[in-house]
């Protein structure tokens, strides 16, 4: 694969609501937009890094300053012929997995250009449809979350998520199994906002047949994970504390989850997913694609790993028209039937970029060539 140009941008996009989270609120997606060149074909990858380092410790400027400093160079250091070779070349370079897997999932969208294959088919996938469910952010009022929720189900989507927070918990969950009844299909997310020092409001929880709650204790941790797991009948789904494979292969032999959340950048690229997926699949352990309210290149990434067979647990790869009025794709993600995404067929991530869109949207750019 010759590699001749790649370019970064930096765009805000509004979002069509206020997200909400235990670790704080935002209004404006400010991202990385990579575009790598290559023998006719581009390549589009998004790093997921937010601008505050709250969700993890990258933020969108470091994540420029490692692709500037050192992971474009190593990509125009040598010649690479697959997407694993920038795996590889990434490797000595400790974590920044959100800034290696934006330029990492680039370089797969090129590659896959460049066979003329769809990325989902380079990448393995097996199912043409994937099922996906919609992540529900903390809001003002259990009211206004049942009302996301009403207009969720009526969407079809197929897993409800709903953020929760010390003091914002057991009665939203309350609050939706009274409403909408104990078979829809519900989970709730902590993002680590709890302690062993809760355990009652996690026993609380486990009465209410969730699917899964999403890494309630410490970004960091798998050990007290497996204390509680081994106290709740609810699965724990690890997100924060899986940055690669090892990661899961630990928290698997500890029994620290039942569940784990594959999101592309928090560990580092498809590559990486692609391995987590596998060592999951056999050790009998679902996953599902997180979402990291991805503008349409990395929801497309999104749809492409979901296609994979052990990806059994609908994600939070929602539609495009939930979160922008105008995406930066054409078409936009969007539901081919109730909750239901298709998987493109076309070759790369089988969506245009909407260069008027990305055009209105950029703040800053800059273009890097391998030296001659
Ligand atoms: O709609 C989406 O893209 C999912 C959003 C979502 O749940 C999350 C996005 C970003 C950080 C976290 O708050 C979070 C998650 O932890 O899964
Ligand atoms: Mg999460």
């Amino acid at each position: 694969m010759k590699l001749e140009r790649i370019e970064v941008q930096q765009l805000q996009m509004p979002l069509r609501f206020r997200f909400e989270t235990s670790f704080g609120s935002t209004t404006i997606k400010d991202f990385l937009l990579i575009s790598v060149h290559g023998e006719g074909a581009v390549g589009y990858g998004e790093s997921v890094a937010m601008p505050t380092p709250f969700y993890n410790e990258e933020t969108t400027e470091t994540v420029w300053y490692m692709m500037e400093k050192f992971l474009i160079p190593k990509l125009f250091s040598q010649p690479i012929e697959t997407p694993e070779d920038v795996d590889r070349l990434f490797a000595p370079i400790r974590r920044n997995n959100m800034a290696k897997s934006a330029l990492e999932g680039a370089i797969w969208d090129l590659y896959s250009k460049q066979k003329g294959i769809s990325l989902a088919k380079a990448l393995g996938g097996t199912r043409s449809l994937i099922d996906v469910g919609i992540s529900i952010g903390i809001e003002p009022t259990v009211g206004e979350v049942l009302q996301r929720v009403e207009r969720a189900l009526a969407d079809g989507y197929k897993k409800i998520k709903v953020k929760i927070k010390p003091g914002f918990d057991v009665q939203v969950i309350q609050g939706i199994r009274e409403r909408f009844g104990d078979s829809v299909p519900l989970m709730a997310d902590a993002n680590s906002a709890y302690t062993m020092e809760h355990l009652d409001i996690m026993k609380e929880l486990d009465q209410y047949g969730l699917i899964m709650i999403e890494q309630p204790l410490a970004h960091d941790d798998i050990i007290d994970h497996a204390k509680l797991q081994a106290q709740l009948k609810t699965p724990i789904c690890l997100d924060e504390s899986i940055h690669n494979a090892e990661d899961a292969r630990k928290a698997i032999e500890l029994g620290s989850c039942g569940i784990i959340n594959i999101k592309i950048g928090r560990v580092g690229g498809l590559t990486e997913s692609k391995r987590i997926h596998d060592l999951c699949e056999s050790h009998g352990i679902p996953v599902w694609c997180g979402g990291m309210v991805e503008s349409g290149v990395g929801r497309a990434h999104n749809v492409a790993i979901t296609s994979l067979p052990n990806f059994t647990i609908p994600g939070d790869t929602a539609a495009s028209s939930r979160y922008w009025d105008l995406d930066i794709i054409e078409p936009g993600v969007e539901l081919v039937a109730p909750g239901q995404l298709a998987v493109p067929e076309q070759p790369g991530i089988g969506y245009t970029l909407n260069q008027q869109a990305v055009g209105k949207y950029a703040v800053r750019s800059a273009s890097y060539r391998p030296a001659k």
